[in-house]
């Protein structure tokens, strides 16, 4: 056969993104071991014991709908559910179905009064380290993003854009953006949006930018989540400033200044424990493969 330098190379990224997912999922599985820890907790303390009929039928109908969305298969998504309710069985030491899991050697034993109370917070200073250096870096998982359709990426941010800079596009400060492109690049997912001002809100366009603000997804992040601020990122080059300057010096200069009590607290909670999360995952990806994220 022959070997096409450019189809090996798609091949082995593709591959790479395969395995980031699955780091995903089983990271996802170790979040799910931690509810159904409190929720096995919280069902012995109402005197509730064993499966929840109810509850698994209801999971189920809501996977297929979701799976027959998004075109996974119903045996697929059927099996995928079984499996997390035989762990979640095994965990709380109650028979499953056994769906391929090894429930008789892997049972762990839990009475009543043996399930510990466990704090309800999954912030990322709970996370183990170890499992956070399993989160693959946003260049593993730019495939994915990418293929987000464009609309949709387009929608989001321009949706995220009007809650957070809602006091700015009243006030009038983001009145020089009218007429202006200014583009948003996020370098390792590989992503560019160009900003415009039109009819009181900000639109994402297809243009050229006549600026452009380009960070890490983590950086923008930590910015969005203010756990950075503009100057300091600015300062460290991790947030750099191209095309136009006297654009993106206003544009910086309103960044630095942007009103966070007037973020809806649910979103400024969002982005704050986002944030962290990406800069704890980043930290402790560095330590372990020395540098490159
Ligand atoms: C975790 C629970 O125990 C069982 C496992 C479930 C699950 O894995 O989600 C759902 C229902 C129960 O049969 C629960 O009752 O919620």
């Amino acid at each position: 056969m022959l070997s096409l330098p450019r189809e090996r190379w798609l091949l082995d990224r593709a591959r790479g993104a395969i395995d980031g997912v699955d780091d995903g999922l089983i990271l996802l599985l170790a979040a799910r071991r931690r509810l159904v820890h409190i929720v096995a907790w919280l069902k012995a303390r109402t005197g509730m014991t064993g499966r929840d009929p109810h509850r698994e039928k209801y999971m189920h109908a809501r996977a297929q709908t979701l799976a027959s969305r998004v075109g996974v298969p119903d045996a697929t998504v059927r099996t995928l559910v079984n499996l997390a309710i035989d762990d979640a069985c095994m965990q709380q030491g109650i028979a499953g179905d056994v769906h391929g899991l090894d429930v008789g050697q892997g049972r762990v034993g839990m009475s009543r009064s043996m399930i510990p109370p466990m704090p309800i917070s999954l912030a990322p200073s709970t996370l183990a380290p170890h499992l956070l250096r399993w989160m693959p870096p946003p260049r593993r998982v730019a495939p994915l993003v990418r293929a987000i359709p464009g609309r949709w990426q387009h929608a989001l941010l321009e949706k995220a854009i009007s809650r957070v800079l809602a006091l700015p596009l009243r006030d009038g400060s983001l009145d020089f953006m009218k007429g202006r492109r200014l583009g948003i690049e996020v370098s390792d997912l590989g992503l560019r949006w160009v900003l415009t001002w039109a009819d009181g809100a900000l639109r994402v366009i297809t243009d050229e930018p006549e600026a452009s603000v380009r960070g890490s997804a983590t950086d923008l992040l930590l910015l969005a989540g203010r756990r950075e601020d503009a100057d300091t990122l600015f300062f460290q080059r991790a947030l750099v400033l191209t095309g136009d300057t006297e654009l993106g010096l206003t544009a910086r200069n309103l960044l630095e200044r942007l009103p966070w009590e007037d973020v809806p607290l649910g979103l400024r909670i969002a982005l704050h424990r986002g944030a962290g999360f990406a800069r704890m995952a980043r930290e402790a990806h560095r330590e372990r493969f020395d540098g490159s994220y």
